[in-house]
């Protein structure tokens, strides 16, 4: 296969529709604000379509200061036909309560929102709504959308990023309602497998591992793996792989690129001891921090134990 590059994607998926936090990410991101940019109804339908080639890549959330992370994206990333995560963007979020034009807050009595935006603004809603009913929807700008649509909806208010809010010319009912004002969410880049990015120095890799077995320190025994080889974590979630009760994967970031020879030499050692790793990719770290190698497990260390080794064997 002839590796891509990131010039050579053109049309960029997200988590629609307009106005979300997601296309903020896929704004921010350099390569695709002059590209196309289409919208899906959700992280499901974007990656499929991303499958089977529709588009190119996807901006989809993974992570959120507050509330963790995204299951939909941990799940569709962890199963499936392979694909990569190539970039990552950091978004701040603010939410906005907002509604059609004549309905005062003390008149609210259900709101529609992405459930890890209500998980934000919980405190919130508890002390100024605390008798409103919620309402899911696919994603923030969708209960906006729902609200400018003419005809019937399912709720009064949605809560939403306040440019959604006025894409619909919704009015304003309360700013800033975050309960957490430094949220932040993390959202990927996603493609096929056949296109890497280049070892930055700050960078990180993500893969999903899953165990042969249950047992006594079997979790330790993947976690030094990475311990041993100087690899700081820096995201761990068990996800059920739904196969059966108490089945779990492990969804897990790490700093360093699949270039650099600690991390080789860790997937290498989790490739040994686990049925199967599933790697989703090595990409520039949105901070830029770049990992200072532990004394050892500098590329150069690597290079000069095998040599050694070498020498000894012959
Ligand atoms: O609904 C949106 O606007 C999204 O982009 C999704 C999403 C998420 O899945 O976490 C992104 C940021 C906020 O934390 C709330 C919702």
């Amino acid at each position: 296969m002839t590796p891509r590059t990131l010039s050579d994607l053109h049309r960029f998926g997200y988590l629609g529709p307009r106005g979300t936090f997601t296309q903020m990410a896929l704004d921010a991101w350099d390569g695709a604000r002059h590209e196309e940019q289409v919208p899906f109804g959700s992280v499901d339908a974007a990656l499929d379509a991303l499958r089977s080639a529709e588009i190119d890549a996807a901006m989809v959330p993974i992570e959120n200061s507050v509330e963790g992370g995204v299951s939909a994206t941990l799940d569709a990333l962890a199963t499936g036909d392979p694909l990569v995560v190539i970039g990552e963007v950091l978004v701040p979020v603010t939410f906005v309560l907002c509604a059609r034009a004549g309905m005062p807050l003390g008149s609210v009595r259900s709101v529609g929102t992405h459930p890890h935006a209500w998980a934000q603004v919980r405190s919130w809603m508890a002390s100024h709504l605390p008798d409103a009913v919620y309402v899911p929807t696919l994603s923030t700008a969708a209960s906006a959308a729902a609200l400018g649509r003419p005809g019937d909806v399912m709720f009064d208010a949605g809560v939403c990023a306040p440019v959604a809010a006025a894409n619909e010319g919704l009015e304003i009912l309360a700013g800033d309602i975050g309960d957490n004002r430094a949220a932040v969410t993390r959202f990927v880049l996603v493609s096929r497998p056949g296109t890497l990015p280049e070892p930055t120095g700050a960078d990180k890799t993500t893969v999903v591992l899953f165990q042969r077995d249950d047992h006594a320190g079997g979790l330790l025994e993947l976690l030094e793996q990475f311990a041993v080889r100087g690899v700081n974590m820096t995201r761990l979630e068990s996800r059920p792989t739904g196969e059966a009760m108490g089945s779990y994967c492990f969804s897990i970031d790490f700093e360093g690129h699949v270039q650099d020879a600690r991390v080789g030499e860790t997937l290498m050692g989790l490739r040994r001891v686990c049925a199967d790793v599933r790697f989703l990719g090595s990409y520039p770290r949105a901070d830029g921090v770049r990992a200072d190698a532990r004394l050892g497990t500098a590329d150069h260390d690597f290079d000069a134990a095998r040599l050694w080794l070498e020498q000894l064997r012959s």
